[in-house]
């Protein structure tokens, strides 16, 4: 077989169409191995390394703004034949990082390692066998199939655009990839609308396994099917897993599809792996915050000791301009405090952590005070004034105590340091300094959480690990936080 050397236009295209068939692989590589010897491989082996990887985007780079920090420092190792669950909010960079490992994206920074090659650093040649070893299958089937061509024509591209053995051996191994994803010949003939969402899917996968890849990105391959369609896709997805030997990268926003299908699952919050271990143990006693909190969200989840909902509070600080010290601390339920504040409600604090945000965002948004508070608590300032937000919030009027009616909590909030500290901050608002007010209540309310990016602790037997400065012996591990700050069940 030759090599060709014209990735197509689009990303499946550059996805599945890199090269041509099987290439001689380097020799002696730790963690490579062909699809027929994969039987034979060490289940533990690692087929990719990630180090420190980052991905930026500079695009608005020209009107000074910082460039989004969509992968921000991600290492973590992908082992031969499993299914790696990649689960976290929207807009935390799960696409970013699945496309960068591929090299459909330039890294940034970092490594990518599989075969003893920096593949997020090679070109030409190299770079089409990496992206022929590692494919991708997209979420949406029908944007990412050309509706001009027949279901044949989409599978055969990648043979075709490689040489792939002569044309009769191409359309044979079409036949052979129709079948082998539950499909016949007749369908070698449609088009990708005479078929239904999972169908389409179906083509999909069989393209992406036309060059007999060894590794696959699975980017949210069901969440656009019908809940019955998707138990068969991900049926077939293991299936093929086990006859061909294949490795996952599995990219979902559905926490139970990725409990069903992950070996291992990997947490991302804002640009960073916060938790990686077995499903299981991390589904059944989760570690880190973030985790906690993303699955006390699905209904039936509670398990052990933290039975209650922690429900996650408003939404992720923007990636140009992430929190300092640990990503989550913005939101985190278990934040460590100061101590000299330990008397303040968990209300206060729910409320410091909202007027916190508003200074951050409005520091860097034209975005108003209202319309911020809405997003972050529900709440409606009575005016678009800092004033009145400090009313609404914590019950007394800045400018001279007085509450207003019919506003704010019964009680005063805060009192003593923490409201002073809060004046000072509002005064430097009123100024136009969001960025200084901000500054303040950090200075005042903040922690080592704020100080600090946390290291990764390693909390179970099994090499779970976890990035929380609770898990440092100095401080109280996060379960217990979070059971007494939110001791009740909602
Ligand atoms: N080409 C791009 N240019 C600029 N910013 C981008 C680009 N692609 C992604 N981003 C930004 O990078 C961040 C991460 O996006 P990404 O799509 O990787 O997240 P995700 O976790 O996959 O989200 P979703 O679950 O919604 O698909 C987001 O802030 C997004 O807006």
């Amino acid at each position: 077989m030759s090599r060709g050397d014209s990735p197509a236009g689009s990303d499946a295209d550059r996805a599945s169409a890199s090269t041509a068939g099987r290439a001689t692989e380097p020799a002696a590589a730790a963690g490579s191995a062909d699809a027929a010897d994969t039987d034979a491989a060490d289940p533990d082996e690692t087929l990719v390394e990630v180090r420190n990887l980052k991905k930026y985007y500079d695009d608005d780079g020209f009107l000074g703004d910082d460039p989004v920090k969509a992968v921000d420092g991600v290492s973590f190792d992908i082992r031969h034949g499993e299914t790696l669950g990649l689960v976290g909010e929207s807009g935390c960079g799960k696409t970013t990082l699945g496309r960068t490992i591929l090299g459909l994206e330039d890294a940034t920074d970092g490594e990518v390692v599989s075969d003893g090659r920096n593949v997020a650093r090679l070109s030409g040649k190299q770079l089409r066998e990496w992206q022929r070893d590692a494919q991708m299958v997209f979420q949406d089937p029908e944007a990412s199939l050309n509706d001009r061509m027949t279901v044949g024509e989409i599978v055969r591209e990648p043979l075709d655009a490689h040489d792939w053995g002569t044309p009769d051996e191409r359309k044979r191994r079409v036949f052979e990839l129709l079948d082998l994803v539950g499909l016949n010949e007749e369908h070698y003939y449609r088009y990708p609308h005479q078929f239904s969402g999972g169908q389409r899917q179906r083509v999909g996968i069989a393209r992406s396994l036309a060059l007999e890849p060894e590794f696959i990105v699975l980017d949210e391959p069901v969440s656009a099917l019908d809940v019955s369609v998707q138990a068969r896709v991900i049926n077939l997805l293991e299936d093929l897993q086990e006859d061909l030997g294949l490795t996952y990268l599995f990219i979902a926003h559905d926490l139970s599809v990725v409990r069903h299908i992950a070996d291992r699952v990997a947490v991302m919050y804002l640009g960073d792996i916060v938790e990686l271990g077995d499903t299981e143990a991390v589904y059944t006693d989760p570690a880190h915050p973030y985790t906690r909190s993303l699955l006390s969200a699905i209904p039936g989840s509670h398990t052990g000791t933290d039975r209650r909902r922690v429900t996650l509070r408003g939404t992720p600080p923007s990636p140009r301009d992430p929190p300092q010290g640990c990503r989550f601390a913005t939101r985190c339920p278990a934040k460590v405090r100061p101590e000299e504040f330990d008397d303040l409600s968990g209300t206060a604090w729910e409320r410091l952590d909202a007027l916190h945000t508003v200074f951050r965002e409005r520091a860097n948004s034209e975005t108003g005070v209202t319309e911020l508070l809405k997003q972050r608590l529900g709440l409606a300032a009575a005016a678009d004034d800092i004033d009145e937000v400090v009313a609404d919030l914590f019950g007394w009027h800045p400018d001279d105590g007085a509450v207003p009616e019919d506003v704010g909590p019964d009680e005063p909030l805060l009192s003593g340091d923490a409201r002073a500290a809060v004046e000072d901050a509002v005064d430097a608002a009123r100024r136009g300094d969001d960025a200084a007010a901000a500054t303040l209540l950090t200075e005042t309310f903040g922690s080592v959480c704020d100080e600090q990016r946390p290291e990764r602790h390693v909390v179970d037997d099994d090499g779970r690990v976890s990035a929380c400065v609770r898990h440092d012996a100095e401080y109280e591990s996060p379960g217990p936080v979070m059971a007494r700050r939110y001791g009740s069940d909602d």
